[in-house]
């Protein structure tokens, strides 16, 4: 099979990493010329996932129209990005993979949204799950939920994705699966705050336990099923994001809680944290559909500039309630 891989971000390489190693056709779209010339001349991405060791089948371009004879695409460019490159590319039908997590501002469609809206002809699928880019480009074992509405390409799919250290999960549940992937990273910044700012292991808990309760409520409404959110595209990503300073977004998180200003860490930043994008659209789909995420509104409070001291004693004092 000949696979096209659209970001050659960290996420992208090491999945392109692993479609090469299962000895698939791997052709890489890349951003930068120069993560193209470091991909084809060093078999290494200096820029985004300097440590792994790649493939020299991997071909890495920066012409999406070198992606025309593949037979499946997976697309990784962040989640604001993904409604413009899908603008740029012929997929012709093709399947769509779609790996980026979160949310669009101004239009609060989930991926899976953006794509039908702007290629209606490809079929589609969301692969989702805990997953470190580093870990899996090592070949570390790693689980994931891979979604698609048709069961015969949903399959085919997990066949090819699957490899000795990646298992696929199948599920029909488009819209649940990308709910975790994205509202875990909102959470997984709050998670960082409570780290940076020293405010223990219990409230890192407490966190975790009522950011997957506002996940499962916002995951409801929008249509996605509460098992989906307590498998690994949900609760298995909230659990590795929480609890990781190899996460992007907990890191933010730290840094707020140590005091740093959060537009000043964001404008530093090559790499994405998708859940400073995702923050505000999420409160404000939130709001509009009538669901409490008192989490998500803390982290857009934050990255707003507000003080940890004040959202912690607001959180804390907000009235009792019961706990389903
Ligand atoms: N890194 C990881 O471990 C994982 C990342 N993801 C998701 O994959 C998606 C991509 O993230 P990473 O590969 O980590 O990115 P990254 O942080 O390693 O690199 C940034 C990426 O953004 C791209 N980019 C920047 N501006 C752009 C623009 N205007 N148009 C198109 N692309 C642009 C860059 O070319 C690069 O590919 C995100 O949604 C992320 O949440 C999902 C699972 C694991
Ligand atoms: O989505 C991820 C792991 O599943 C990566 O998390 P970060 O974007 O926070 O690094």
């Amino acid at each position: 099979m000949r696979i096209g891989v659209i970001g050659a971000g960290a996420w992208g390489t090491a999945l392109a990493q692993v479609a090469a190693s299962g000895g698939e056709d791997v052709t890489l779209w890349a951003r930068e010329p120069e993560v193209v010339a470091s991909i084809n001349e060093a078999h290494v991405n200096a820029l985004f996932l300097p440590k792994a060791k790649l493939s020299p089948a991997i071909r890495a371009t920066g012409d999406l129209a070198d992606l025309a004879e593949a037979d499946a695409l997976l697309v990784v460019v962040p989640a604001q990005h993904v409604g413009a490159v899908l603008c740029e590319i012929d997929v012709a039908g093709r399947p769509l993979v779609l790996c980026a997590k979160g949310i669009e501002a101004g239009t609060r469609r989930l991926v899976s949204e953006i794509a039908a809206d702007v290629r209606p002809d490809a079929p589609l699928a969301v692969l989702s799950g805990p997953t470190f880019a580093h870990e899996v480009a090592a070949g570390l074992p790693t689980a994931v939920t891979l979604a698609c509405a048709d069961p015969g390409l949903r399959n085919a799919l997990a066949e090819r994705l699957a490899g000795p250290s990646l298992r696929p999960y199948a599920s029909d549940d488009v819209i649940g699966a990308e709910i975790g992937g994205a509202v875990k990273n909102v959470l997984a910044i709050a998670c960082g705050v409570v780290d940076g700012a020293g405010l223990g292991q219990n409230a890192r808990a407490a966190v975790i336990a009522r950011g997957f309760a506002e996940m499962t409520r916002y995951g409801i409404a929008r249509g996605a099923r509460a098992e989906t959110l307590s498998g690994l595209s949900g609760l298995g990503d909230l659990v590795l994001t929480c609890s990781s300073t190899s996460s992007r977004n907990f890191s933010l998180g730290v840094g707020i809680g140590e005091g740093r200003p959060a537009a000043s860490m964001l404008a530093d930043r090559r790499t994405v944290a998708e859940g400073a994008f995702t923050a505000p659209v999420l409160r404000e789909d939130a709001r509009a559909r009538g669901v409490d995420m008192p989490v998500t509104e803390a982290v857009c409070a934050l990255l707003e500039g507000a003080d940890v001291d004040a959202i912690t004693q607001a959180l804390l004092a907000r009235p009792l309630r019961p706990e389903a």
